[in-house]
């Protein structure tokens, strides 16, 4: 006979998939996508902010260039002109642009160092300088090299230090060398007598005409920046989190409870069903569960072609026991002989109660001559067997096999004409079915 638990699994709710777990995936993946996207903005801003340096660099670059040249060397040249100053008069802290710009770039680093503002990198380099200080370093030199060969004008990158700290690094063309130039930076036999004693070993000179002779050099650090955007980023992982966490435990908490509420629901599904299938005085299935039970076994020998019977049988003569005794006798007497049923059948078989006092028995794996023994023990069992009331009872039990038959409808039918036959011979006998007898 077939387990209640057998019956109650194939209703159970086998769905029941790790949905936590897929939603933490869904939001740790939703958190690694907004990393990504915050990485990129800090570093955008980052760039941002450094371009704007770069403006500010060349526009004062470009205000000392106006101030020395059209005012305060001109003012000394009328000075001179005038005798106010002497005549040898020279001083790169006053008449040169470069000397100028590099104190002003200095002095300004210095103020922002002061408020925590990182320092900017500025530089007029050249190759061939008349202070050692704007020499040109390699990378400046290359670059020089490609703006003189009229690659570019302008260059722009991110670049990185041996700490791997972030910097923009900005380059640009200073204006090519006019014949103007040529007065202090061509030969010297033609540059100031003050100015070649002021400068007597150094270079600077032998410049040509149209040349590139220097380049703005600037670099920013990025990592100040970055640093700002790393801040608020902590804040808005930790704020992430928090809420990520609370909203996951909702979440957990709610599936576990609607979860229980299902398995709940589909217990009381399993046993509801399973009660409708049992027959209630005799724990055997009713008709509706024992043809709902055969019917599978039937098919599955049909299938892998392995024996199959069916046996039904019937009380002889019960309206007696039930006339003499009352039908709670009867009743009694019906669980006594499922009782015996039960005791001998296998797990693998299916017992049901058709109807009244006729039940049947689906023997899986067994053909006529091992369902017909089963049937004759149960025949010998009941007929040796005191109930209730010391009544004595006998069954009539027919048998018939799966051979040719097509339905368990059809298999029935041969079954319950052996049966019929059982009884026309005098009860108390098993009956096989026989195609020839019909
Ligand atoms: N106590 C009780 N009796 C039942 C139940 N179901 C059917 N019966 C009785 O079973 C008897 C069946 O009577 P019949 O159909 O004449 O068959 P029989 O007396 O067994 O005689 P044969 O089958 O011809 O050997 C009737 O008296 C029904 O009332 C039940 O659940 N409880």
């Amino acid at each position: 006979m077939k387990l209640e638990s057998e019956a109650k699994e194939t209703l159970q709710d086998k769905n029941t998939p790790h949905k936590p777990a897929v939603i933490m995936g869904a939001f740790l993946l939703a958190f690694g996508l907004m990393a990504y996207l915050f990485h990129g903005y800090t570093e955008e801003y980052a760039i941002g902010e450094a371009e704007k340096l770069v403006r500010d660099a060349l526009l004062t670059h470009k205000a000392i260039h106006k101030y020395v040249n059209t005012e305060s060397r001109p003012e000394l040249y009328r000075l001179k002109s005038e005798g106010d100053l002497y005549e040898g008069y020279f001083s790169p802290k006053t008449m040169s642009f470069t000397y100028t710009a590099r104190g002003i770039k200095s002095f300004l680093n210095e103020e922002r160092k002061k408020v925590g503002l990182p320092e900017v990198y500025f530089k007029l380099a050249t190759t061939n300088p008349r202070n050692e200080i704007n020499q040109a370093d390699t990378f400046e030199s290359n670059l020089l090299k490609r703006m003189n060969a009229g690659e570019f004008s302008e260059y722009k990158e991110i670049t990185r230090n041996k700490d791997g700290e972030k910097s923009l690094y900005f380059s640009m063309a200073t204006k090519p060398i006019t014949k103007g130039c040529l007065k202090c930076h061509g030969d010297p036999a033609d540059a100031p007598k003050e100015m070649v004693d002021q400068y007597p070993k150094a270079s600077g000179y032998y410049e040509k005409e149209g040349d590139i002779r220097a380049l703005i050099s600037i670099r920013i650090p990025l990592e100040p920046y970055l640093e700002e955007g790393k801040a608020v980023w902590n804040a808005l992982t930790a704020v992430t989190f928090v809420v990520l966490a609370i909203i996951y435990t909702l979440i957990y908490f709610f599936m576990k409870r609607s979860e229980q509420q299902n398995r709940v629901i589909v217990q009381q599904n399993s046993a509801l069903e399973l009660a409708s299938m049992t027959d209630y005085l005799t724990g055997a299935y009713n008709r509706m569960g024992f043809i709902k039970f055969a019917e599978h076994d039937f098919d599955a020998a049909r299938r892998y072609r392995k024996p199959f019977s069916l046996i039904m049988f019937d009380l002889d003569f019960f309206k007696q026991v039930n006339d003499e005794s009352g039908h709670a006798v009867g009743d009694l007497v019906l669980q006594e002989l499922s009782e015996i049923v039960l005791e001998r059948i296998r797990g693998s078989d299916t017992f049901g109660r058709y109807g009244g006092e006729e039940f049947m028995i689906a023997v899986q794996e067994q053909g006529i001559q091992g369902a017909t023994s089963l049937a004759e023990e149960l025949r010998a069992a009941v007929q040796h067997k005191v109930f209730t009331n010391g009544h004595k009872v006998t069954l009539s039990l027919g048998v018939a096999e799966l051979t040719s038959v097509v339905s368990l409808k059809e298999l029935i039918d041969n079954a319950d004409k052996a049966l019929y036959e059982a009884k026309r011979l005098g009860r108390n006998r098993v009956a096989v079915y026989s195609p020839q007898a019909g």
